[in-house]
């Protein structure tokens, strides 16, 4: 492949601001081709070595983020706390990396978009709410979810209908499907904008009169406005449902929800690299997220063998650590001889149960307890991997 043209490379330009700018180095009578995300649009009248250029690939794998809205923000939070901080030199500029992997770009996006980009192939991977994933996705078998709990963005797709009125007392799907108001000339009609999942959901559970009008927002006016009978949206807290008199029904939430990692089949297996930094981008995230709210807990405790502090510790509950305790002997110096009087004993323990745990440590003879939080657990091989390679037939 032709390495003559540096577009693959990002280039760093130091301002009288001394701030840099990521974007990839066009040469200057490029523009970037929207539909073909692999290549570059030819300037008018191109030369053939520039038309040769054109059909170059693209080689730097894309990672897209979301550019704005709820999870934005917890989006870089958890990759800065997995040590993958991006580094986004401008926030109007919608490119940046992230200096831990190399040959990455990451670009901000809509989350609809990266959805739709990932299938284009003008991105390789994403991060999403599995909402989204969902509905812009359609089933679509090329992407594949790569971590499926990131651990924010919980809410659910759900179907909410007003307190009062003919609804004041139908409480479940059933009791809504069963209403004698619903007809052909008279369907129900649900405001949403998830207008894939919605129909899918109706269809699935039975529901034959209903209508879906779509809005980019403020659904919860929409059945005191009079357009719509019920609305099908993300919820939470329920707050702004209680707040616009609306209720949810037993057997309306049509999807559970969270942010998710996500790849295009296509790109792990055929773009070089991607399998690469997804196993590396994964390893961090699932080592960060299982030691998120651990504790290391160590001690000193007296004895006369590493087994005989080991049943003491073993004793109590709490102190068990992931798999057990991690005894080791200190060494000190009496009368000119090297002798063991006391172990150093390190546990891991879960926030909640920090406090029983020092307790109790301290009830079987243990000194000097030092705590610190637990950044990373790696195991020896994530699950999540395993059946990432299954799905890609490797
Ligand atoms: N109330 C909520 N609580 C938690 N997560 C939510 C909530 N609402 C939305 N989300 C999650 O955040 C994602 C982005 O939602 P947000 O409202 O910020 O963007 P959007 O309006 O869907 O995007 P766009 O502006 O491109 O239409 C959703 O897809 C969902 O996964
Ligand atoms: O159950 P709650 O905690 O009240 O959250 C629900 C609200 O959150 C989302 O909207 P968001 O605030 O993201 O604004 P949007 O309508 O512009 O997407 C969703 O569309 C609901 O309106």
């Amino acid at each position: 492949m032709a390495t003559s043209f540096e577009i693959h490379t990002f280039f760093y330009l130091k301002s009288s601001t001394a701030t840099y700018s990521l974007y990839p180095k066009l040469p200057s009578r490029f523009s970037c081709q929207s539909n073909a995300p692999a290549t570059f649009a030819p300037p008018l009248h191109a030369t053939n070595s520039e038309l040769e250029f054109c059909k170059q690939e693209r080689t730097a794998i894309r990672l897209g983020l979301p550019s704005k809205g709820r999870m934005a923000e917890e989006t870089l939070t958890l990759l800065k706390n997995c040590q993958l901080v991006v580094r986004q030199v401008n926030p109007r500029q919608y490119v940046a990396d992230i200096p831990q992997l190399s040959n990455l770009e990451v670009w901000f996006q809509r989350p609809k978009d990266i959805v739709r980009k990932l299938q284009s192939g003008d991105l390789d991977l994403g991060i999403v709410g599995l909402d989204t994933l969902s509905e812009y996705g359609q089933g679509n078998e090329d992407l594949s979810v790569v971590h499926n709990d990131l651990e924010y963005g919980g809410c659910r797709l759900s179907i909410a209908i007003p307190m009062y009125g003919i609804f004041e007392n139908i409480n479940s799907l059933e009791d809504l499907a069963s209403m004698p108001q619903w007809t052909n000339e008279r369907p129900l009609r649900i405001a949403t904008g998830f207008t894939y999942l919605g129909p899918k959901f109706m269809k699935e559970n039975g529901l034959k009169h209903v209508s879906f009008s779509t809005a980019d927002g403020a659904l919860e006016a929409a059945p005191a406005m009079g357009i719509a009978d019920a609305i099908l949206d993300l919820v939470s807290s329920g707050t702004t449902l209680r707040e616009n008199y609306l209720k949810e029904i037993k057997g309306g939430v049509v999807l559970e929800s969270q942010a998710v990692l996500i790849g295009s089949k296509k790109s792990l297996t055929q773009r070089p690299g991607v399998l690469d930094v997804t196993h590396e981008i994964l390893e961090r995230l699932e080592a960060h997220l299982r030691a998120a709210g651990q504790y290391t807990v160590t001690a000193n405790m007296k004895g006369n063998s590493a087994e005989e502090v080991a049943e003491k510790i073993l004793t109590q509950e709490s102190l068990s650590g992931l798999q057990g305790p991690t005894i080791s002997p200190v060494y000190c110096k009496h009368s000119g001889k090297v002798k063991v009087n006391f172990y150093a004993i390190a546990i891991c323990v879960p926030r909640k149960a920090l406090y029983t745990s020092v307790k109790q440590l301290r009830s079987i003879g243990g000194s000097g307890v030092l705590v610190s939080p637990l950044t990373y657990i790696f195991e020896e091989e994530t699950p999540r991997w395993r059946s990432l390679l299954k799905r890609l037939g490797m």
